[in-house]
């Protein structure tokens, strides 16, 4: 079995409570609240800058030719595309800009950080994978249920679209050939920062769902 298959059956259960959580029934009914959209939007634009140097610090790590272009063209891409997407959102639904980090976003963007900057390159590459594979899945659920006339659809077309599979299929090919080159000992610790940004995911978007703000 793929490296890469054996990470998904690990996060299996974590995957179907993403998909069965009210944020992502209520996106795909189309009937999410507005405000939940717009924090989740305001805290994607503050996590997608940090996704982006975290996939450069990962092209600074790589020795191969083509894996430095990979990393730095998938740094670029995270920028690019998602900007734009958050851009219609922002004058879509009037959304202002934030600046702070709600726990979520501050929890999973010093994570990603953190293991792309101390951690190995197949280390770092299974911590960022989530971000491409676990979107990509849930694209396509939403699409699969997806109505007409839903009000987020420019976000469920973005993910469920062929240019960003295309993109998730060649994150995937590099991690399993990282992984393969890998120890045993590399590979479990893989598999951890793995299922940790998987679970990562599911406090991004309970956040928006919960509208969550700092305690204290
Ligand atoms: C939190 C989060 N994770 C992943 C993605 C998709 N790159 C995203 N836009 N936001």
């Amino acid at each position: 079995m793929h490296f890469t298959d054996q990470l998904w059956q690990q996060i299996t259960p974590l995957y179907e409570t993403i998909v069965s959580h009210g944020f992502v029934q209520e996106l795909a009914a189309g009937s999410l609240p507005a405000p939940k959209f717009q924090y989740y939007i305001q805290q994607d634009a503050l996590y997608l800058t940090d996704f982006s140097r975290a996939l450069a610090q990962l092209s600074v790590k790589a020795s191969a030719p083509a894996d430095i272009l990979q990393f730095t063209e998938f740094a670029a891409n995270a920028i690019r595309v998602e900007r734009i997407l958050h851009e219609t959102n922002f004058d879509l639904y009037n959304i202002q800009p934030e600046t702070q980090k709600k726990p979520a976003c501050f929890a999973y963007t010093n994570f990603l950080l953190a293991m792309t900057a101390t951690q190995s390159l197949a280390v770092g590459a299974a911590a960022v994978l989530p971000c491409f594979w676990i979107y990509r899945e849930v694209g396509k659920y939403i699409h699969a249920q997806s109505r007409e006339r839903n009000p987020y659809q420019a976000w469920i077309d973005t993910y469920a679209g062929d240019a960003f599979d295309q993109v998730v299929g060649q994150m995937l090919d590099l991690t399993e050939r990282l992984a393969n080159e890998a120890s045993s000992a590399e590979q479990e610790k893989m598999q951890e920062a793995f299922v940790q940004s998987s679970r990562l995911e599911w406090y991004f978007w309970n956040d928006a769902y919960q509208l969550t703000d700092w305690l204290v």
